[in-house]
């Protein structure tokens, strides 16, 4: 691979551009393989401190350089962020990570068809990323490859075949580590009113959380048997499983996400225009 095509651009260096920027970082690549683009004083001071990687405000010529450009700004800004970068990046491959913002339009908008989708997630900050790709047709076999090496430094990675896929990915594994940190603030909480100190409940419940996602993630079995085996009869899971379905829990979680993905929709179709 040439100096060129190994270099990697950023448009917008917030929280995701970060995830993936440390696992890049962490797997070996030299920051100054890296380029930010990003408006924000505040993050580029960050950025500097965090990373070593002097962010510019605005794309430039530098963005020529690059073989590879992710954009990672918010669906909101996406337009406007494209029509900024477009003179600079004809030639690149293009990864979003964008929640909603459909391939149609980054192709409108950049005029190229070399365009991977994405939705990663935070886990990707400590290498434990779990992200789904999704390849428009003018993406090439190399342009997959290029971008697998890259995803792969924050994690695991699985493709789809259907762009509205995505959709459900994000509700499902982008917005999840939300969940599952609702969750566990729950759990703290109901520690720390039974008695534990919020330090000991804090660690109980994250150290829960991995436990079980490990033993899901090593077994075969089905995840209704993996509960029924906690379930003791008459026993305590029992009782607090009864009182989760009177309440409808599942169901009203369930819905949760059927709303987060109607909101990808959305967002592609206010945004994506
Ligand atoms: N956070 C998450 O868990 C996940 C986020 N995503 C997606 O990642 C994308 C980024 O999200 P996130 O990192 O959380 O958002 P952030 O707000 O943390 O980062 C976006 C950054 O882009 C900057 N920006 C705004 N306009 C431009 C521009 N014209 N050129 C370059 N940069 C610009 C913003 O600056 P300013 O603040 O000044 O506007 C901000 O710093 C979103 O599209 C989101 O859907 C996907 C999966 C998970
Ligand atoms: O909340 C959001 O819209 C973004 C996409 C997935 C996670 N965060």
């Amino acid at each position: 691979m040439t100096d060129k095509q190994q270099r990697i651009a950023f448009i917008g260096g917030g929280n995701m551009a970060s995830a993936i920027i440390g696992g890049l970082l962490r797997q070996g690549m030299a920051s100054t393989d890296i380029e930010i683009v990003e408006p924000f004083e505040e993050a580029r001071a960050r950025l500097a401190k965090e990373f070593g990687i002097r962010a510019v405000a605005a794309p430039g010529t530098e963005l020529a350089n690059t073989g590879l450009v992710v954009w990672a700004v918010k669906p909101q800004t996406f337009k406007e962020a494209a029509a900024q970068a477009k003179p600079h990046a004809a030639q690149a491959l293009h990864l979003s990570v964008a929640a909603g913002i459909r391939s149609d339009s980054i192709a409108a908008w950049l005029g190229t068809e070399r365009i991977v989708r994405s939705m990663p997630n935070t886990p990707a900050l400590v290498g434990k990323g779990m992200t789904a790709l999704f390849a428009r047709d003018g993406a090439g076999a190399d342009d997959k490859a290029r971008v697998e090496r890259v995803i792969a430094t924050t994690g695991e990675f699985l493709w789809v075949q259907a762009e509205a896929q995505l959709d459900a990915v994000t509700a499902l594994s982008g917005s999840g580590p939300a969940y599952v940190f609702y969750f566990l603030e729950a759990m703290t909480q109901a520690g720390v009113e039974l008695g534990l100190t919020a330090e000991q409940a804090r660690r109980l419940a994250v150290g829960t959380f991995a436990g079980a996602s490990e033993l899901a993630r090593a077994s075969t079995d089905p995840l209704e048997l993996l509960r029924e085996r906690v379930t003791s009869k008459g026993g305590t899971t029992y009782a607090a499983l009864t009182s989760m379905e009177q309440d409808q829990v599942k169901a009203h979680f369930v819905k949760a996400l059927h709303a987060a993905s109607r909101r990808a929709e959305e967002l592609g179709d206010e945004f994506g225009r």
